[in-house]
């Protein structure tokens, strides 16, 4: 399978050297503005690859999917959105644009993550009248806040309450905790790959659902199973979901 990297950052440059040695896939192209002349393979636009790939997978910025998804649905290439931080406008496209050629959006592709997700409707479930909170911890380059993960995950949780609860980005001052809010907490520093953490606090009693990211590597293989699973499947939109079940 032929494929294209758009952003040569953190994880991009893993993905393509985790590519580069798997016998069964064939990096292509690399897509970076800001990096030519650093890879034989990187060329600053999409228009500029030699070869038009099988599979696309951008771990790049959010704000390339607007370049992204017009030579995606032009060429029919089934792409893997890794990139986080887009804005609701921002997903409504990448939906529009799931409806002419397979489109996987993941905020995060370790199993680890979708495990969790899916455990939550089961605990959100059972425990209604327990208050929420939640922790996410990333390094210090990370740019978006609260994560693409810890969105994915409020908004499950969020689905799955019978009454949808408000979103509280940190504490500070005077004022009682109310019922009806999830609270969201931020960490960035160091070298730290990614935590989140979902706390259930009851009465006497707290569970908390932790995922530690000890490597970027959980990424780049969630990503390339996904990947290659997406290039046989009919436009659409998919997530992670999908692949792990
Ligand atoms: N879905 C998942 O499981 C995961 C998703 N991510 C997401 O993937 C994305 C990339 O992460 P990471 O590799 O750590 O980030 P980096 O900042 O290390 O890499 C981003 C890359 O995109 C390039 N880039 C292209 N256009 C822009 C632009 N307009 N502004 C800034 N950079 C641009 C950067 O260029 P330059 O080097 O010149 O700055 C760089 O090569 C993020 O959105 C992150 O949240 C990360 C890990 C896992
Ligand atoms: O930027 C990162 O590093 C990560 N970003 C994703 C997110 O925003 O959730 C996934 C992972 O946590 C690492």
């Amino acid at each position: 399978m032929n494929i294209a990297v758009y952003g040569w950052g953190q994880m991009g440059k893993l993905l393509c050297d985790t590519i580069d040695k798997s016998k069964n896939l064939n990096l292509t192209g690399i897509i970076d503005a800001f990096s030519s002349g650093k890879d034989h393979r990187i060329v600053e636009t999409l228009e500029n690859l030699s070869v038009v790939p099988d599979v696309l997978i951008d771990f790049s910025h959010y704000s390339n999917s607007e370049k992204i998804l017009p030579w995606i649905t032009a060429h029919n290439i089934p792409t893997l959105i890794a990139t986080t931080g887009h804005s609701g406008e921002e997903l409504e496209k990448i939906k529009k644009a799931s409806q002419v050629v397979p489109i996987l959006k993941a905020t995060n592709t370790s199993l680890g993550i979708n495990l969790i997700t899916e455990l939550l409707e089961t605990l959100v479930s059972s425990l209604e009248d327990w208050d929420i909170e939640l922790i996410e911890k990333h390094h210090n380059k990370k740019i978006d806040a609260p994560s693409g993960t810890a969105q994915s995950l409020l908004t499950k949780i969020n689905n799955t309450l019978s009454s949808k609860r408000e979103l509280i980005y940190g504490r500070e001052g005077i004022a009682p905790r109310k019922k009806e809010e999830i609270g969201v907490h931020v960490v960035r520093g160091g070298s730290i790959v990614g935590e989140h953490s979902v706390i259930f606090a009851g009465e006497d009693e707290v569970i908390e659902i932790k995922h530690e990211a000890h490597s970027k590597m959980i990424f780049v293989n969630g990503a390339l199973k996904g990947a290659t699973w997406l290039y046989n499947q009919n436009p659409g939109f998919y997530t992670m979901k999908d692949i792990f079940n």
